[in-house]
């Protein structure tokens, strides 16, 4: 599934940061500086700690981020479209559901409570495609199967449906825009292994279709399932963006906090980091996990650059060297 240098990326983020202003004129940093391209048929994993700015990076390439929010950098869907100097306009008649399909976190949240399955995917084909009159009951149909929604649960009402059904249905409306950029913020939250394996599977499949996925999940055996490759933040930044066969395999991965985040898996050493992350609205000047970190020592205090896929002041050269492609050595 390695990708060689991709044509241009369907998403190209760069030195993206969001802070809420807050109370006292204080700044709640939630994503600081985040950097990375996703080109079609590609899967980028975006993981880390509950409250790490995940979500937050989410809303800011909807255009979805509250009022108190501050915004630098650029996102760029297409090569043509900057998300973040975009107007709300254009963002709700031209991105949202037409170019970034959404798959929702909580998708019993996010579908209409009093309205079935079927009317809820005809009203947004109505909405999102130009099909009409009796071409609509089979589009919803269609619809409802590339999500491998079952055509006799149409007509149930989203409370009725379990868990899986409730996602797959969600994920039924994500697709009916086409839109080349999916984004799936925890699609698999409350979901157990099996359903979680399957959904994730679902969005492999889309990706290999053509779209680019960008899964954001805690759940790093999901992401070692289908990403090609993953990004790890801590405390607002991408600490680590690296091949996710390397990552998951070896050498595997670099950054002590990635390296600590695996480790914790239960199929791993089960064994947690220790610590807690910084509070995000005072953050230490130098490596956000120097606190937690086993590495650290005094060049910690000062910000670590971001380079060959890593920010981290003990990877020596050799390491780093030894993590990369043999071809770009
Ligand atoms: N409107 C807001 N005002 C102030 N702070 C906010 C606001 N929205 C989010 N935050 C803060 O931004 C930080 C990042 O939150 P975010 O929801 O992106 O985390 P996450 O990585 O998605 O976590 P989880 O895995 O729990 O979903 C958190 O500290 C959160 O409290
Ligand atoms: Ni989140």
């Amino acid at each position: 599934m390695k990708k060689t240098s991709p044509a241009r990326p369907v998403l190209s983020v760069a030195g993206l940061s969001v802070r809420f202003r807050m109370r006292g004129g204080r700044h709640v940093a939630a994503v600081t500086d985040a950097t990375f391209d996703l080109a079609a048929g590609e899967c980028l994993a975006l993981v880390g700690e509950s409250g790490c700015g995940k979500s937050v990076l989410a809303s800011a390439l909807l255009g979805l981020l509250p009022a108190n929010a501050e915004t630098s950098g650029a996102a760029v869907l297409d090569g043509d479209t900057d998300l973040v100097t975009a107007g709300e306009r254009v963002l709700a008649r031209t991105v949202r559901g037409r170019r970034i399909g959404l798959v929702p976190q909580s998708p019993a949240a996010h579908l209409t409570p009093v309205r079935t399955v079927r009317a809820q995917l005809e009203e947004t084909l109505r909405e999102l495609t130009g099909v009409r009159g009796p071409a609509v009951g089979p589009a919803a149909r269609a619809a409802a199967g590339r999500a491998a929604f079952p055509a006799d649960h149409l007509d149930r009402y989203p409370h009725e449906l379990s868990g899986g059904l409730a996602q797959r249905a969600a994920t039924a409306l994500a697709l009916i825009g086409d839109a080349p950029l999916l984004l799936a913020d925890e699609p698999t939250t409350g979901l157990d292994r099996e359903l979680v394996e399957r959904t994730v599977d679902e969005l492999r499949r889309h990706t290999d279709r053509g779209r680019a996925l960008l899964l954001i999940t805690h759940d790093l055996a999901a992401a070692g399932r289908i990403a090609d490759r993953v990004a790890v933040m801590y405390a607002g930044r991408i600490v680590e963006l690296a091949d996710a066969e390397r990552f998951f395999g070896r050498p595997g991965p670099r950054h002590p906090y990635a390296r600590g985040l695996l480790e914790a898996l239960p199929e791993r050493e089960f064994a947690p980091i220790p610590g807690m992350p910084p509070e995000l609205a005072d953050l230490p000047a130098g490596c956000a996990f120097a606190a937690r970190c086993p590495r650290a020592d005094e060049r910690c205090g000062l910000q670590p650059s971001f380079e060959n896929g890593v920010a981290c002041h003990h990877l020596t050269g050799v390491e780093i060297h030894r993590a990369e492609e043999p071809a770009d050595a």
